[in-house]
């Protein structure tokens, strides 16, 4: 099915700041959330979850038709914890009626990145609410982090990733922290989870050992025994396709913030048709727009 971007009857650019200067703003008031996480990484999950159901193969799933509210999606164990994100935005579904599912979701994530200090993340608009069955992706697409670097490898090829594109992506793990109750993996993987940055590489490349505790398998670092690594995080370093870029962003941040931004970028519009030449909008941060 082709799924043709729409932009909603008269809106532009500045509508879509304002959408994101709400989300940014609602950010700010909720930084000690989660012990200090506060909600970026739930943002960027919920803009990676969204459209990672993407399959270049048959052109299905992706975040063009918000279709995370319906079932099958709905109970995909690996959104698990998902609403938390849909339900700070649900909001401004209220507040700026004419916006899809699919863009707010999509947007909350540009916000994200870029209010923690990331790159500016190129973003178009058109997606567009639909429930059809059919248009609802089949659970099992999204990752499962106690895997292999193979399979991280063939997924995101899926979605029409490269190693170096699949590499940066995941840098996104600077963001956030696991929660038993919904991933069942527990805990941070560094000091500092509410910046975007590149140490997530930086650390993945110092000394990490299996946990021993009755969960999931996990990693934990050398030096502290207080941080953690996924299994599928460590698959990074230990296949050399891979290792090859964690060496990269680690040395150079400016580098991952410009492969990430253009992989960012992309996932975020799997699976939708855009006019040809359609410019995507470059959004100011909050502290840009103070006079
Ligand atoms: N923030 C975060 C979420 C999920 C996995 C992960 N690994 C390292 C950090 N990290």
């Amino acid at each position: 099915i082709i799924k043709n971007a729409q932009i909603p009857e008269g809106k532009g650019i500045q509508d879509y700041q304002s959408v994101y200067n709400a989300i940014a703003s609602k950010i700010e008031e909720h930084l000690d959330f989660d012990k200090g996480a506060g909600y970026y990484g739930q943002l960027v999950r919920l803009s990676w979850h969204t459209s990672g159901t993407y399959s270049k193969y048959d052109n299905t799933g992706g975040s063009y038709a918000g279709t995370m509210v319906y079932a099958p999606e709905s109970s995909d164990g690996e959104n698990a914890g998902l609403a938390v994100g849909r339900d700070f935005l649900v909001e401004f579904k209220d507040k700026f009626p004419w916006i899809s599912r699919g863009d707010l979701w999509t947007l909350g994530g540009v916000v994200a990145v870029q209010e923690a200090g990331g790159p500016k993340v190129p973003w178009r608009p058109g997606r567009t609410d639909l429930y059809d069955a059919a248009s609802v992706p089949a659970n099992g697409r999204l990752p499962d982090a106690s895997r292999d670097g193979k399979y991280v490898r063939d997924l995101f090829k899926r979605m029409g990733f490269n190693d170096r594109e699949t590499v940066a992506l995941i840098g996104a793990h600077c963001l956030g922290q696991c929660h038993t109750y919904n991933s069942g993996f527990d805990g941070a993987w560094g000091p500092q989870f509410n910046r975007f940055t590149n140490d997530f590489y930086v650390r993945l490349l110092g000394g990490w050992h299996v946990r021993k505790w009755d969960g999931k398998k996990q990693y934990q670092d050398d030096e502290t025994n207080t941080f953690m690594m996924l299994p599928t995080d460590i698959a990074l370093k230990e296949e050399s396709y891979f290792l090859k870029y964690v060496k990269e962003y680690a040395k150079d941040e400016e580098l991952f913030f410009k492969d990430f931004a253009k992989a960012y970028s992309t996932l975020l519009e799997l699976g939708v048709s855009y006019p040809r030449g359609s410019k995507p909008f470059i959004f100011k941060t909050v502290e840009e727009q103070e006079d």
